[in-house]
């Protein structure tokens, strides 16, 4: 028998190239059909790859040493073999998205049709894939096929259906791209249902609103150390963009870590986050590829540029484990992630691993980084609340009616001034939420927004149906500035989120700057106190103005969408009111 097969397979080795390249190439047909069509690929890229290559090898020491052929001749017969798999591969891939795929009949470029790399190509070209997402809208309408497997829609009745609470869709491959097991990677990239809603719990603790009590003078003590730096630098230019992420940085120092960063002291970012924040570029373009990154990303040395930062946060881990106090309360939002894992609760981290990931989260804020880097870019944040922060002194600046109401609204609740400052009369001034709001609108952390996978039974939206398995996203900034939503939806109108709210219909309107639903962001009710006392605290005691020579077009026009936003330099002066 064995020796039968043997037979069989030398002549398998020795037939004719053409005869073999054509059974090389119905293999990969067969393959494609019944196996990769069927399993998750990006799941299993990496095993996948080494059985390609373990193959390849082991069919070219066959030809050596039972077909017993020359070198020369081997190489070739590889080379036939390797091209005839791949073209046909290639091939099957290309014919069964355009002609069968289940979104065949979506809209959207040729080539997107085939392949996630043109996508990057767009999301490289000006790193303004949200400008590119409005263009493909005016050419194909609200619901486009962005990729083979992804679909982009514009249509308000989406946003419910696909972010909301009681949205069945689930996250997408985009957030394997450190790895498929959540034991290694943060809240934010595990898509392990079951994992996430438990994880979430020791989250959701830390932003309870016992624990943002204990944040608050600790935030106003950042804030007013912020307001010491502009006393020093009144009428000088300051950019609102380094230093809104310098307060921001500092604030998520102090309650995330318990530790002072020091960025507003010395009027530099600290070379713990210096790296975080030089590597947001290439790393968003590539994220439309995310079976790329998360391949790069097993690449030894590729989280090199990271190290420093992922040793302090490690070394911040182990310094709390070893002097961590049962009894006492915790003061940071890394202690409450700490006390579920000591205390091996159920939505503790699955691993020492990944609470160092989840300990990355806090720091960096929402800017949701990813285990590898390449490239530089600075001048620039791209920090939620920190651009969030910057955003808002732009149309404080560009507007100073805006502010002049504000400083009036705020005079009214503490006619004392700055003395008379507490974080609840600064709350009950509702036009600092309108503000926050109208400029999340305008202006969002996240341009373009998460993807989801629909559901097994699929989605459907108005009229049209979105099978099931299919990655589908809301472009976050283009449906918040639609005007069949918004009346003069490209306007700054605060007044839209209030006294204004039911004559602009504003409540009926998609808005969902921090998502919705069970993946929405925890950091939501920490983020606005930081802003409103920010906001409160500055505009009680400064104008801001434009510096000199500064226009805010730079700031306004050339945002880039690295996932979260990132923002140019904007020059602006306070002056003592
Ligand atoms: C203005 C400020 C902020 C904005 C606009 C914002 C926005 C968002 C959005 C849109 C998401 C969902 C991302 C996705 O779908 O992939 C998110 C998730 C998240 N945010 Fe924020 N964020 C802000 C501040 C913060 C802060 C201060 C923290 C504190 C650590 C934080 C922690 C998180 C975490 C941990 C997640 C992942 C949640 C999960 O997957 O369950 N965010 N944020």
């Amino acid at each position: 028998m064995a020796t039968l097969a043997m037979h069989y397979l030398k002549d398998a080795l020795k037939a004719d190239l053409t005869s073999t390249a054509g059974s090389v190439a119905i293999l990969a047909v067969t393959l494609h059909w019944f196996v990769f069509r069927v399993i998750a690929v990006e799941n299993h890229l990496a095993p996948l790859l080494w059985f390609y290559v373990v193959a390849i090898s082991g069919v070219g020491y066959a030809y050596l040493t039972l077909a017993n052929f020359s070198i020369l001749q081997t190489l070739i017969r590889l080379a036939v073999v390797t091209t005839s798999f791949n073209a046909s591969l290639i091939l099957s891939i290309a014919v069964y998205r355009l002609f069968f795929h289940r979104i065949r009949r979506f809209p959207g470029p040729f080539w997107s049709k085939l392949s996630r790399f043109p996508d990057v190509a767009l999301a490289a070209k000006e790193v303004r894939y949200y400008r590119e997402v409005a263009k493909m809208r005016e050419t194909y309408g609200d619901f486009i096929r962005t990729g083979p497997r992804e679909i982009c829609i514009v249509r308000k009745s989406a946003v419910p259906l696909i972010y909301g609470p009681q949205s069945q869709c689930l996250k997408t491959t985009w957030y394997a791209q450190v790895s498929p097991n959540p034991k290694k990677c943060s809240i934010h990239m595990t898509r392990d249902f079951d994992d996430h809603r438990k994880r979430r719990k020791a989250w959701d603790r830390g932003f309870s609103i016992k624990a943002l009590a204990t944040y608050e003078p600790r935030i106003k003590a950042k804030v007013d150390s912020f307001v010491s730096q502009i006393q020093v630098n009144e009428h000088k230019p300051l950019d609102a963009t380094a230093w809104s992420m310098f307060l921001s940085f500092d604030i998520m120092g102090e309650v995330g870590f318990g530790k002072d960063f020091n960025n507003l002291s010395t009027g530099k970012e600290n070379p713990a986050i210096r790296a975080i924040h030089e590597h947001m570029t290439v790393l968003s373009v590539l994220s439309h590829v995310p079976w790329l990154l998360y391949l790069i990303s097993s690449i030894p040395g590729a989280t090199a540029a990271y190290a420093d930062f992922f040793r302090w946060c490690g070394n911040e881990i182990d310094l709390k484990q070893k002097t961590w106090n049962p009894e006492e309360y915790p003061q940071d939002i890394v202690s409450w992630l700490l006390k579920s894992y000591v205390e091996k609760d159920i939505s503790a981290s699955p691993s020492l691993e990944s609470l160092h990931e989840d300990s990355r989260v806090v720091i960096i804020a929402g800017r949701y980084v990813y285990s590898i880097c390449f490239f530089s870019d600075t001048d620039s944040t791209s920090e939620t609340t920190a651009t969030t922060l910057a955003s808002i002194f732009f149309y404080l600046a560009k507007y100073p009616s805006t502010l002049k109401k504000l400083q009036h609204l705020l005079d009214q609740a503490m006619p004392g001034g700055a003395a008379d400052w507490s974080y609840e009369k600064a709350k009950s001034v509702t036009f600092i939420d309108d503000i926050i709001n109208e400029t999340l609108r305008l202006k969002p952390a996240l341009l373009t927004g998460g993807y989801r996978c629909t559901p097994a039974q699929g989605l459907q939206v108005d009229d049209v149906y979105i099978p099931g398995d299919i990655n589908v996203f809301v472009p976050v900034q283009l449906i918040q500035t639609d005007e069949r939503y918004y009346a003069n939806a490209q306007e700054f109108i605060p007044e839209r989120w209030g006294e204004r709210k039911d004559e602009m219909a504003t409540g009926d309107a998609p808005f969902f700057p921090f998502s919705l639903g069970a993946y929405s962001c925890p950091g939501k009710n920490l983020a606005l106190q930081s802003l409103r006392i920010a906001i409160s605290v500055i505009a009680q005691q400064y104008n801001v103005a434009f510096a000199e020579n500064e226009t805010g077009d730079d700031f306004d026009k050339n945002a880039l969408d690295t996932f979260t936003t990132t923002l140019p330099p904007l020059q602006v002066q306070f002056s003592r009111r």
